[in-house]
């Protein structure tokens, strides 16, 4: 579905991502791992053309449609969610028929049925953040790049959360994910890397790592960018 290859990126001198290679097939689950300012959002918005690249290529499927949820969701704060979610749907010139079932179907999924009429300056964290992945997934899209879906919910949010990448995994979607909370990570994923100062450390078979039961993604992720 994606496969970057020596995806390089500096801002000036600086050197974000080096030589960054891996591929995301179709299907699956992969995330991206690693500490505050790994180049985890950097690597997501080279992949969406949000940023340009330095060096290197990146290949996308053709004609695949993208849902893409960011880690810091901005919405007009007089809007309510269903408001937001139809501003969304226009500029995405999807069906205006089947929109306004569309839009209630997505926020009752991410769990904001009873507050779509609310005005999102009365959102918390979290609802933005539910908000945000209900926007993503218009359209009914094959891919979805999911950037910290998970930040600002509390416990069930995020059970609830983890639950509905699942069942979209289930329903044949593509999703790249980033998240710094490894158990959640370890939950959906089927693949990671793990970046480090915007190099790849290691790629990680997450289904072998349960298999053997001894050792967790955390201790994994610690011994990998030297932490232990
Ligand atoms: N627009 C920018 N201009 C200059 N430097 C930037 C810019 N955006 C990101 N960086 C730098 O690039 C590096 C990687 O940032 P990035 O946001 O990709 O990391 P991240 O792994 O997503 O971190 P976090 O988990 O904190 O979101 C950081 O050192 C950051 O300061």
């Amino acid at each position: 579905m994606i496969k970057c290859n020596n995806l390089i990126k500096r801002y000036g001198k600086e050197e974000v991502v080096s030589n960054l290679s891996f591929e995301v097939k179709e299907g699956e689950v992969f995330g991206l791992l690693g500490a505050n300012g790994a180049g985890k959002t950097t690597t997501i918005k080279m992949i969406l053309g949000l940023t340009n690249i330095t060096k290197g290529d990146i290949y996308i499927k053709d004609n695949v449609t993208v849902g893409y949820s960011p880690e810091t969701p901005y919405f007009h704060p007089f809007l309510s969610g269903y408001e937001v979610m139809k501003f969304f749907a226009k500029l995405q010139k999807l069906p205006s028929k089947s929109i306004k079932e569309e839009i209630e179907t997505l926020l009752e999924k991410v769990g904001l049925g009873e507050d779509q009429h609310k005005k999102v300056k009365g959102y918390s964290k979290g609802m933005k953040q539910r908000l945000a992945v209900a926007q993503a997934l218009l359209g009914d899209p094959e891919l979805l790049i999911l950037d910290e879906p998970a930040a600002g919910l509390d416990a069930l949010g995020r059970i609830e959360m983890l639950g509905l990448i699942d069942s979209l995994k289930k329903e044949g979607k593509t999703i790249l994910l980033n998240s710094h909370i490894l158990n959640d990570v370890e939950r959906v994923a089927d693949r990671v890397i793990i970046l480090s100062k915007g190099k790849m450390i290691e790629e990680v078979d997450v289904h072998k790592l349960s298999k053997n039961g001894e050792e967790k993604l955390e201790e994994r992720f610690i011994k990998s960018i030297g932490g232990m």
